[in-house]
C-alpha cells in the first residue's frame, strides 16, 4: 500500500487548481492485488481477500480486470431512452440493467452537464434517422389524401386566388411523424452508462454492503466494462477534460482498444440546444414558405426578418461551442490530473484505477496531452459538417415543399408539381447543407479571430451574408425557371438542380476543409535536444537556427529554450575550468536545467562540446529517469574545418600552448556512437522532420554562416535520432529500411537473370570444345570468353559484392532490432501483470510479429545465397580455362574473392551508401583495383622473366 499512499499524496483528494504545480514523485506501478489491498498469488491472476477468490482472466486467456462478473452490466438503449429517459431521472434505475459480457456502447457523460441535453442528444443520436425517415414517409402519406379532399385546405395569406388554397398538412403530419419516431423509436443495442448500470449495487455475495463498499468496487471495474464495449459515445461539454471520471473514461477506452478498429462518436451536448433551434427555425421557415409565397415584393423582406432571431441564436450557439473547443486545447494540451474534479465518483479508486490502466499518473497525464487531445481534434474540428444531422435538420424544407406539391396537384397544374418535386430534393439534399456547412465554417474563423464583444452581433450578420445570398439565389433561380418556362422547363429544371448540386457540393467540400482547420493543437511535450561537437562545430548557429525555425516559422510555435555552455560558463558554471571533472560538472549542472524545463514543456536545446561519452550518458539517463525524450545530436564538423574557421582563435592559441587542454588539440573528444536506452514518447519523429527541415529552408543563421559541409549529415542525424527515440512508443512499428531492402530484390532479380546469360554462352562456347577442336580454337574462344565475360563476370562479382555489403548491414540492423525486441520482452516479462496487462499483451502480440517479420525478411535474404556458389563457379570455370589456356593477362575480375564475405551477419565498419550503389557501382575503384592487379602480375611477370632468362644463361 505504499505505492498507493504516494498516489495520494501526489494527487490531492481536493481538486483545486494550483497554480504552481508541486513536483510528483515517481509513482512505481502497483498491481491490481495490491490496489485492491489482496494478496496476490504468484501467478499474478488470482486475488483473494478476505476468503474471497476473484477470478481475473478471461476465457480467452486475457487479463481483463473485472473482480466479479457481475460488475460488467448493460442496458438496452431503449430501456434507458424510453418515457423521456425515466431511467435517468428515477432513482431506483439500477433495475433497467442487466449483467453482460458484451456492450454495444458505452456512454460516457459529464455529472456537470444538463441531463436535458443529454438526453435530447441521445434520443436524436439514436432515434434521429429513424425518425425522419418514418416522419418523410409520413408527410408523404398525407398527399394523397389531401389531393382526394380528406383533409380541408387552408387559406394562404397570398393575394391572388389561385394561391389562395394551400396545405400545410404534410409539414405537421412531417412534425408530429418526428415526434412520435423520436419518442417511440426503440433502438435495441446495449449500452452502459453509469446512472443506469454502476450508481447502484448489485448483490455480489463475495463483497460485502455497507459504507459504499459495492459501489466502489463497481467503480473499480469500469475499465473492464471499458475493455468489453464494442464502441464508445461521448456526450461533450466544456467542462469534459476538468471531470475525472469522463477524461477517464475516455483515455482508458483508447488505452484498451490500442490498434482495435473500434468506433468513437464524440458528440458535443451543445448539439442538443442547436438541433432544437435549428429544426424550429426550419419549421418556421417551412410555414412562411407555404403561407407567404415568394411572390410578394413585401415577402422577402418579412421571411428575412423572421431569420434574423433565427441566425442569431445559430450563430451564438455555435460561437460558444467554438470558443469552448478553444479552451480544451488549454485544458487537454497542459493537462493535470489535479485540475479535475470528481462529481458524483470516488476519486481515490478513480487514481487507482488509473494506477492499473496506465502504470503512473505521469503516464496518465501525458496520454491525456498526446492520444486523447488527438481524438478530441479530430473528432469535434468538423463535428457538424456531417450530411446525415444537416440532412435531418432541414427534412421540414422538404415537407413544405410536398405540401406545395400538393397543392398543385390538387390545382392539376401537374407541370408545376413535377418541377417543385426536382426542387425540393434539390434544396434538401443539396443547396441547404451546403449554406449550413458554409455558416459553421464561418462561425468556426468568426471564433479564431476573436471578435470582440461589442461588434459580435454585427459581425455574425456579415458572416450569414454568404449562406444568405447562396440561398436566396437559388430561391430565385428556382422561381424565375418556373414563373417563365412552367411546364416546358422540365429539361431546365433538371439542368439547374444539376448545375446547383456542383457548387453545393464545391462549397461543401471548401466548408468541411475549412472546418476541419479548426482542429485543436495539442500543448507538446518536452524534449532536450543535445548538441555536442567541436569548440566551433556550430552548435550555437545551429541551435539559434533551430530555435527561431521552431518558435516563428510554425503553424504553432513551440516552447523552446536554448541553453549554450559558452554562455553558461559566464553565470551557473562560472566556477568551472576544462578539466574532464569541471566538464562533467558542467555538463551534470546543464543536465539538470534542461530537465526542468523540459518538465516544464520546452524544447530544449543545449549546446554543449560535451566531449565525454560517459557524460552524454548521464544526461541522458537524468532525462531518461523524469520520463523525458532526450535526442543527441552530434554537430559532426572535422577538426580541419574548425580549425580553419577558428572564430574565436582559441584553436591558434590551443596550438601555440597558449591554453592547455582544449578539446580536440591536447583533450580528447569522443565522437558519438552506439544510441542509448529509447526513450517512450510520441511525436517526436515529428518534431524531429521539422528540426529537419530547417536545413532545408536556410534559415538566417546558417545561411549567414555559409553552407555547412556536414549539414546533410546533422540534418539526418537528427531525422534518424528523432525515429530512435520515438520508435518504441509508436506502438511497436519497425521501420525497416526501405531503400536496401528492395535494392537487394531488384538486385538479386537482375543478377539472376545475367547469370543465366552467362551460362548460356558459355554453353554455346562449349560446343566446340566438345567437338574436339585444336588447341587453338580452344584458346582462341577461351580468350574470347575473357574478353567479353570476364568483365562482366567482374562487374557481377561487385555488384553481389556490394549486396553482401547490404545484406550484412541490413543484418546488423535486424540484429539492433531484435536485441531491442528481445529487450522488450524480457521487460514486459519482469513487468508484474499489475502494471498493465493490455500494454503488456499488446506489447506481446507485437512483439510475435515483429518477430515473424524478421523471419520473413531473413528469409527474404537467404534468396541471395544460391548466387554466390554460381557466381563462383563461373569463376573458378574461367580461372581454369586461364591455367589451361595461359591467356594472356588475369581475368579482369574487380571485386576480392567472394569468399570472403561470409553470410553471417557480421559487422561492416563502413556500410555503403546503398543508394549511391545502385545509381552507380563503383566503375572506377574496380578499374584502379584491376590496374592494381595487373601491376602485380606485370611485376610477377617480370621477376619470373628475369629468373628464365638467368637459368637459360646458366
Ligand atoms: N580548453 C578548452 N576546451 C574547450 N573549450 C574551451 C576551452 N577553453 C575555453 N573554451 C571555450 O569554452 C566553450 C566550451 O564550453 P562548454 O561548456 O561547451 O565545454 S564542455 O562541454 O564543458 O567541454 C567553447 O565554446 P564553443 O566554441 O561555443 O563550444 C570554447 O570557446
Ligand atoms: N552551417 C555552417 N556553415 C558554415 N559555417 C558555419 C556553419 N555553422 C556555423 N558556422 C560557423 O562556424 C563558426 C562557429 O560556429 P558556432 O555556432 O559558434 O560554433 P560552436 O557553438 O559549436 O562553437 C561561426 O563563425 C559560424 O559562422
Amino acid at each position: 500500500m505504499a505505492a498507493l499512499d504516494d498516489v495520494t499524496s501526489a494527487a490531492p483528494a481536493s481538486a483545486t487548481s494550483s497554480p504552481q504545480r508541486p513536483a510528483r514523485k515517481h509513482v512505481t506501478v502497483i498491481s491490481a492485488g495490491s490496489i485492491l489491498g489482496r494478496s496476490e498469488d504468484p501467478e499474478g491472476e488470482h486475488v483473494s481477500t478476505a476468503g474471497v477468490s476473484v477470478d481475473f482472466t478471461t476465457s480467452a486467456g486475457q487479463v481483463d480486470w473485472v473482480t466479479s462478473q457481475e460488475f460488467l452490466r448493460a442496458s438496452f438503449a431503449s430501456s434507458v431512452l424510453q418515457c423521456f429517459g425515466r431511467s435517468l431521472w428515477q432513482a431506483d434505475s439500477f433495475k433497467y440493467s442487466f449483467k453482460s459480457s458484451s456492450i454495444d456502447q458505452y456512454w460516457s457523460h459529464s455529472w456537470a452537464e444538463r441531463s436535458w441535453k443529454k438526453l435530447l442528444l441521445l434520443l436524436w443520436l439514436n432515434n434521429g434517422t429513424m425518425a425522419v425517415i418514418f416522419s418523410t414517409f409520413t408527410a408523404l402519406g398525407v398527399i394523397p389524401l389531401y389531393t382526394l379532399g380528406f383533409l380541408p385546405s387552408l387559406s394562404g395569406l397570398a393575394a391572388s386566388a389561385a394561391s389562395a388554397e394551400v396545405s400545410i398538412w404534410c409539414v405537421a403530419a412531417g412534425l408530429l411523424g418526428l415526434l412520435l419516431g423520436m419518442l417511440l423509436w426503440r433502438p435495441g443495442k446495449m449500452v452502459f452508462i453509469d446512472k443506469v448500470c454502476l450508481n447502484e449495487v448489485p448483490e455480489v455475495p463475495e463483497v460485502p454492503e455497507g459504507d459504499g463498499q459495492l459501489k466502489q468496487e463497481g467503480m473499480r471495474n469500469i475499465g473492464a466494462c471499458l475493455k468489453h464495449s464494442k464502441s464508445m459515445l461521448v456526450l461533450w461539454d466544456p467542462s469534459h477534460a476538468q471531470q475525472l471520471q469522463a477524461i477517464f473514461e475516455l483515455a482508458t477506452f483508447l488505452k484498451c482498444h490500442e490498434g482495435e478498429k473500434v468506433h468513437l462518436d464524440i458528440r458535443p451536448t451543445m448539439l442538443a440546444p442547436f438541433l432544437l433551434v435549428n429544426l424550429a427555425g426550419n419549421v418556421f421557415i417551412a410555414v412562411a414558405q407555404i403561407l407567404v409565397p415568394f411572390d410578394h415584393n413585401w415577402s422577402i423582406f418579412l421571411v428575412a426578418a423572421c431569420f434574423a432571431p433565427y441566425f442569431l441564436a445559430c450563430g451564438c450557439l455555435l460561437r460558444s461551442y467554438f470558443a469552448s473547443i478553444q479552451g480544451l486545447k488549454d485544458q487537454l494540451g497542459f493537462f493535470s490530473i489535479d485540475d479535475t474534479v470528481c462529481l458524483q465518483c470516488d476519486r481515490k479508486i478513480l487514481l487507482e484505477c488509473i494506477h492499473v490502466w496506465f502504470g503512473s499518473i505521469e503516464d496518465f497525464e501525458r496520454y491525456v496531452c498526446i492520444k486523447v487531445a488527438r481524438v478530441f481534434s479530430q473528432r469535434l474540428g468538423n463535428f457538424l459538417c456531417q450530411y446525415w444531422m444537416v440532412i435531418i435538420l432541414s427534412a421540414p424544407i422538404f415537407w413544405a415543399h410536398l405540401d406545395m406539391i400538393a397543392k398543385a396537384v390538387v390545382s392539376e397544374d401537374y407541370g408545376t408539381a413535377s418541377l417543385l418535386a426536382v426542387t425540393a430534393f434539390t434544396w434538401w439534399l443539396g443547396i441547404l447543407p451546403a449554406a449550413y456547412v458554409l455558416f459553421i465554417a464561418l462561425m468556426a474563423k468568426s471564433q479564431r479571430r476573436q471578435l470582440r464583444r461589442t461588434s459580435n452581433a454585427l459581425k455574425l450578420c456579415w458572416r450569414a451574408v454568404p449562406p444568405c445570398a447562396l440561398v436566396l439565389f437559388s430561391k430565385f433561380s428556382t422561381e424565375v425557371v418556373i414563373e417563365n418556362n412552367l411546364r416546358e422547363a422540365f429539361l431546365g429544371i433538371c439542368i439547374f438542380a444539376g448545375t446547383m448540386i456542383i457548387p453545393c457540393y464545391l462549397v461543401w467540400r471548401a466548408s468541411t476543409k475549412f472546418a476541419w482547420t479548426l482542429v485543436l493543437i495539442p500543448g507538446h511535450m518536452g524534449i532536450t535536444l543535445w548538441m555536442t561537437g567541436l569548440s566551433g562545430s556550430g552548435k550555437s548557429t545551429i541551435s539559434v537556427a533551430l530555435e527561431r525555425a521552431l518558435a516563428e516559422n510554425q503553424a504553432k510555435s513551440y516552447f523552446v529554450y536554448r541553453l549554450d555552455g559558452d554562455n553558461l560558463r559566464f553565470g551557473l558554471n562560472r566556477d568551472l575550468g576544462f578539466s574532464p571533472q569541471d566538464r562533467k560538472e558542467n555538463v551534470r549542472r546543464v543536465s539538470e536545467v534542461s530537465k526542468l524545463f523540459a518538465e516544464a514543456g520546452a524544447i530544449v536545446v543545449a549546446g554543449l562540446i560535451s566531449p565525454y561519452a560517459a557524460d552524454r550518458d548521464y544526461a541522458r539517463e537524468v532525462h531518461k529517469n523524469a520520463s523525458l525524450p532526450f535526442m543527441e545530436v552530434f554537430v559532426d564538423a572535422p577538426l580541419a574545418a574548425v580549425e580553419s574557421r577558428d572564430p574565436k582563435g582559441l584553436y591558434k592559441k590551443a596550438r601555440e600552448g597558449k591554453i592547455k587542454g582544449f578539446t580536440g588539440i591536447d583533450a580528447p573528444y569522443e565522437k558519438p556512437g552506439t544510441p542509448g536506452n529509447p526513450v517512450f514518447v510520441d511525436d517526436v519523429a515529428l518534431l524531429g522532420s521539422q528540426m529537419a527541415a530547417v536545413f532545408d529552408s536556410s534559415p538566417p543563421g546558417l545561411a549567414a554562416g555559409g553552407t555547412h559541409e556536414d549539414t546533410a549529415a546533422i540534418k539526418a542525424n537528427i531525422i534518424q535520432e528523432s525515429e530512435r527515440v520515438s520508435w518504441l512508443y509508436s506502438a511497436f512499428e519497425i521501420r525497416w529500411q526501405p531503400a536496401p531492402r528492395k535494392f537487394l530484390h531488384n538486385a538479386m532479380h537482375e543478377m539472376d537473370q545475367r547469370l543465366d546469360m552467362l551460362n548460356q554462352r558459355l554453353e554455346e562456347v562449349q560446343m566446340p570444345q566438345s567437338e574436339m577442336l585444336e588447341d587453338t580454337h580452344v584458346i582462341q574462344s577461351l580468350a574470347k570468353v575473357e574478353q567479353q565475360w570476364g568483365k562482366e563476370l567482374g562487374k557481377l562479382k561487385t555488384e553481389l559484392h556490394q549486396m553482401i555489403f547490404a545484406h550484412n548491414h541490413n543484418a546488423d540492423l535486424m540484429k539492433h532490432q531484435k536485441d531491442t525486441l528481445d529487450k522488450i520482452r524480457h521487460d514486459s516479462l519482469s513487468r508484474s501483470p499489475g502494471s498493465g496487462a493490455t500494454q503488456i499483451s499488446n506489447a506481446r502480440s507485437m512483439l510475435a510479429s515483429a518477430d515473424a517479420r524478421i523471419k520473413a525478411i531473413q528469409a527474404n535474404f537467404q534468396k541471395m545465397d544460391p548466387l554466390v556458389p554460381r557466381v563462383t563457379a563461373l569463376e573458378l570455370r574461367l580461372h581454369h580455362w586461364h591455367a589451361a589456356g595461359g591467356l594472356s593477362g588475369p581475368p579482369a575480375m574487380g571485386a576480392p574473392p567472394l569468399g570472403a564475405y561470409g553470410f553471417e551477419p557480421r559487422p561492416v565498419p563502413n556500410p555503403p551508401d546503398y543508394e549511391a550503389t545502385v545509381e552507380s557501382p563503383d566503375d572506377e575503384e574496380n578499374e584502379e583495383e584491376d590496374e592494381e592487379e595487373d601491376d602485380n602480375l606485370g611485376a610477377l611477370r617480370g621477376i619470373l622473366g628475369k629468373a628464365i632468362d638467368a637459368s637459360s644463361a646458366g
